[in-house]
């Protein structure tokens, strides 16, 4: 990708020239160890006017919510859920995304690369996958811009610089996942098309600014967990060309193509994963992003909804609009719930006894609405802001499961049909 206003920056035939085109600096990305195998390897070439390792040393800079400690508070195995998280009224408090950033959950450990955290961020004015949810946001980019409104969703990579832009009050989640990357999901059986294909993907064209400001430019860096601030007195968005298949990109969700089930039952959710982030274990990820798309529900003789469900993974739900199907009520967009490993959860009791009694002809299924999950096999901690501070957790969820009750029928018999 080569920035129009100087043709022929990118060098010809080869990466490192001795002079490069227009007196830029050659800097490889490498995103995956120099040895992984040629599907996993990952690396971009950026041509700058100054490299990336002309700056002041970093210092420690405030982490504010931000933790990666996952021993704050007691382990908590109930299902949680929050009302919508507050965004700062613009007379109090401008709030930018760096210091908008709260850890609500995660697990694991950076410096082994082995670990996940999911993050809520609150606006006005790090190799994470950021979910809008309630404004676009500009994500200016070594590798170019993006505009990311909500239902778009976009993949910021490990070590790629950027900045963020909001236009007003702004909300979304934020899921980072350490030492792996997010990639599309096997399709199987499906076939060579379906559920999110690879052409709707986006990345940004290169983008530059040639800008020298003595005061300086402060570049934040998570690094082993926690903030790092360096200063240099030039802009980091002066990458004129680059080249490469490590590189942000963005995703609009309504390019997903749904597939489910046409006959009866209900399908697990894994046919609605949009990337994976596998671990080592066959089958198991990190992390998968999946996603509740507008859909038809045809399937007969079976109870549409959601089942009630133990899962040896860890549920995480976010909603982007509208309402959730197996919880019209409580749900909120921009609240959010955790299903812990092995956490019992499943329909409500009004979505229970609407649904066991609905006359089952094919309907449209979530119309206007986008819920998502963060499905991982790391069992999460919470955060004290997640179960304190931010004020949000609704005390009162279980209580939208007390009055199922037993339709046990001793009596019972088949109908004849
Ligand atoms: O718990 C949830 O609401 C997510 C979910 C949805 C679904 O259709 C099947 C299983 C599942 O965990
Ligand atoms: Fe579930």
């Amino acid at each position: 990708m080569t920035n129009p206003r100087c043709p022929g920056a990118l060098p010809e035939g080869q990466n490192s020239p001795q002079v490069c085109p227009y007196g830029l600096y050659a800097e490889q990305l490498s995103g995956s160890a120099f040895t992984c195998p040629r599907p996993a390897n990952k690396r971009s070439w950026l041509y700058r006017i100054l490299p990336s390792v002309k700056h002041k040393p970093f210092i420690a800079a405030p982490c504010g919510d931000l933790t990666e400690n996952w021993n704050e508070v007691e382990p908590d195995p109930n299902q949680l859920r929050w009302l919508p998280f507050s965004i700062p009224t613009p007379t109090k408090k401008k709030v930018d995304f760096a210091t908008g950033l709260h850890t609500i959950c995660g697990a694991g450990d950076a410096k082994s690369r082995n670990g996940i955290d999911f993050l809520f961020t609150i606006s006005r004015c790090v190799f994470v996958s950021v979910v809008p949810q309630q404004g676009e946001i500009l994500i200016t980019t070594e590798f170019g811009k993006m505009l990311v409104e909500p239902n778009e969703i976009c993949v910021i990579q490990q070590g790629m610089r950027f900045s963020v832009d909001v236009f007003g009050a702004t909300r979304g989640y934020i899921l980072e996942v350490y030492g792996a990357h997010f990639e599309l999901p096997d399709l199987g059986p499906i076939g060579g098309n379906g559920l999110a294909n690879p052409r709707d993907f986006q990345c940004p064209v290169a983008w530059y600014e040639d800008r020298h400001v003595a005061a300086g430019y402060t570049i934040i860096n998570k690094y082993q967990g926690k903030l790092f601030a360096c200063q240099q007195d030039f802009s980091p968005f002066n990458v004129v060309a680059w080249h490469g298949n490590y590189t942000p990109y963005k995703y609009n969700l309504t390019n997903f193509m749904v597939i489910n089930c046409v006959a009866f039952d209900h399908a697990d959710p894994s046919i609605f994963t949009v990337l994976t982030a596998k671990s080592t274990r066959p089958g198991v990820a990190i992390a998968d992003f999946v996603i509740f798309p507008p859909r038809w529900g045809v399937a007969d003789r079976t109870f549409r909804p959601p089942y009630y469900h133990r899962n040896c993974m860890s549920e995480f739900m976010g909603l982007i609009k509208g309402h959730y199907e197996a919880k019209e009520e409580g749900f909120q967009p921009g609240g959010a719930s955790l299903h812990s490993i092995m956490t019992p959860h499943g329909p409500d009791v009004d979505c229970f006894e609407k649904n066991s009694r609905a006359e089952l002809k094919p309907e449209r299924v979530a119309e206007g609405t986008m819920a998502f999950m963060f499905e991982s096999s790391f069992s999460m901690a919470v955060t004290k802001w997640g179960l304190q501070t931010c004020q949000t957790l609704d005390k009162n969820y279980y209580q939208c499961w007390e009055d199922l009750c037993s339709h046990f029928d001793p009596s019972w018999k088949p109908s004849k049909q």
